[in-house]
């Protein structure tokens, strides 16, 4: 089974009936937004919440039951994906531009589980660039503002054009060096106006499922 399969199906043994479900964006994700498929095809109950319109998508043809994030005040548990990930849960996130939804999905889950390959696997963030989100309007006054902070920031494109996010923003992908203390620079960039979310999600996941490479469940608690 290929890694993002078996780390993806794992993290379905923790959803139980009438919970209501975060689901995550990604490669990885899709793996347990299928696995779910297949489990309210079966009988389970469970109402899942997308976080982004790909995962939307998906989740409909699979004919999972969907709430609208603007309906919903918590989540049970939430399965999502990471970019990068350390021995103390800090994560990057925002490879597929879907962060700012999935950071509201995951501070209103009881449960945050994240799933992931064990490639991901860090000593210290920042190999990946933070992907950070900002309003079109401020594009230019937060690149410069981002730099500041110490990162090589670059405008992501999509097909030669600026990447838009489905919130109709667009993405920073800023390439720091060690990230030491990821939650001081988070709250650095989100002090950014034009900023609206950044990539570094702290103190958030619950669990990490992921793999030793030779088809072994890790899990970090
Ligand atoms: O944060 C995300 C999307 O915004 C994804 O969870 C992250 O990019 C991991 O994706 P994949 O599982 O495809 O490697």
């Amino acid at each position: 089974m290929n890694p993002k399969q078996l780390v993806g199906e794992k993290a379905t043994e923790y959803i139980k009936d009438g919970m209501i479900v975060g689901l995550g964006t990604g490669s990885t994700a899709y793996w347990a937004i299928m696995k779910i498929g297949e489990m309210v095809k079966n009988g389970l109950k469970i109402t899942g919440v997308p976080t982004s319109k790909a995962t939307e998508k998906l989740a409909l043809e699979l004919n999972i039951p969907l709430l609208d994030i603007a309906d919903v005040m918590h989540i049970d548990l939430t399965i999502d994906g990471a970019d990068e990930f350390d021995a103390y849960k800090n994560l990057i996130k925002g490879g597929g531009g879907a962060l700012l939804r999935e950071k509201i999905v995951a501070s209103i889950s009881k449960f945050y589980v994240i799933i992931s390959d064990g490639a991901k696997r860090c000593e210290v963030l920042g190999d990946y660039a933070v992907p950070v989100e900002v309003t079109p309007f401020a594009l230019n006054i937060s690149i410069d503002q981002l730099e500041k902070l110490g990162c090589e920031p670059k405008l992501r494109l999509a097909e030669g054009k600026p990447f838009v996010t489905d919130n109709q923003n667009l993405i920073v992908d800023c390439k720091f060096d060690k990230i030491e203390n990821p939650l001081a620079l988070s709250e650095k960039m989100n002090a950014i106006p034009g900023v609206v979310e950044n990539g570094l999600f702290v103190n958030m996941a619950n669990l990490i499922i992921t793999e030793d490479g030779n088809g072994n469940l890790v899990v970090i608690e």
